[in-house]
């Protein structure tokens, strides 16, 4: 009997940046996906073609991205969300996937936590499994400083200025994309 050898999971990072942070927050969640051994495309889903649909479609793991715009998703998401409401929704063309989320904030808080929510709650319509936030940051774990900083745990949310993200949130960014490649790499079994 022939085995076929083991791939590595496929991540698709589908986001939407209207300043910037998203963007360097999902490009380190995928650099950190592809050093787990993971394959991972970023999909910026205001392009959405064919070719990018079925980047989405082929995945084992689709982690979501947006900025927190007025305590939720981005409108520039929020369509994309919407967009996958006919047959990929009454398909169940996600189902049993996994999925995780992701936003930036100018605030610590900035109810960011909303945005997840809705996140999830899509990624529950749609049937997936949901990867939250493992990280306990400071001050319970002092050496954690910076990571996961508004202890947000339904998954990573960070805090973005004009000056870009912290040294914590971009860390906390790789450690996210670690998550999600294991855990597709487990879910492939
Ligand atoms: C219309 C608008 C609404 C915003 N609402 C919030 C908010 O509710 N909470 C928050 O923390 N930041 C809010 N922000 C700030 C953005 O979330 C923040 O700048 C984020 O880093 C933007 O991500 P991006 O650079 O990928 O576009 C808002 C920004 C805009 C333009």
């Amino acid at each position: 009997m022939t085995v076929a050898p083991m791939t590595g999971p496929k991540v698709a990072i589908a986001y939407f940046s209207g300043s910037g942070a998203i963007t360097r927050t999902a490009r380190l969640i995928a650099e950190a996906a592809r050093g787990e051994g993971a394959a991972a495309d970023l999909v910026d889903v205001t392009q959405m073609t064919p070719e990018t649909w079925d980047i989405i479609h082929a995945a084992d793991a689709i982690a979501f991205g947006t900025p927190t715009y007025m305590g939720g998703p981005a409108a520039g998401f929020k369509a994309f969300m919407d967009d996958t409401g006919d047959t990929i929704w009454l398909d169940r063309m996600w189902a049993d996937k996994l999925a995780a989320g992701f936003t930036a904030g100018v605030n610590t808080g900035g109810d960011k936590l909303s945005t997840l929510q809705a996140l999830s709650v899509f990624a529950m319509q749609h049937g997936m499994v949901w990867i939250g936030q493992e990280v306990i940051g400071a001050p319970v774990f002092r050496e954690n400083e910076g990571l996961n900083l508004s202890g947000t745990f339904l998954g990573l949310a960070v805090n973005a200025n004009t000056s870009g993200l912290t040294e914590g949130c971009e860390a906390s960014a790789r450690i996210f994309g670690q998550r999600i490649a294991r855990a597709a790499l487990r879910w492939q079994v």
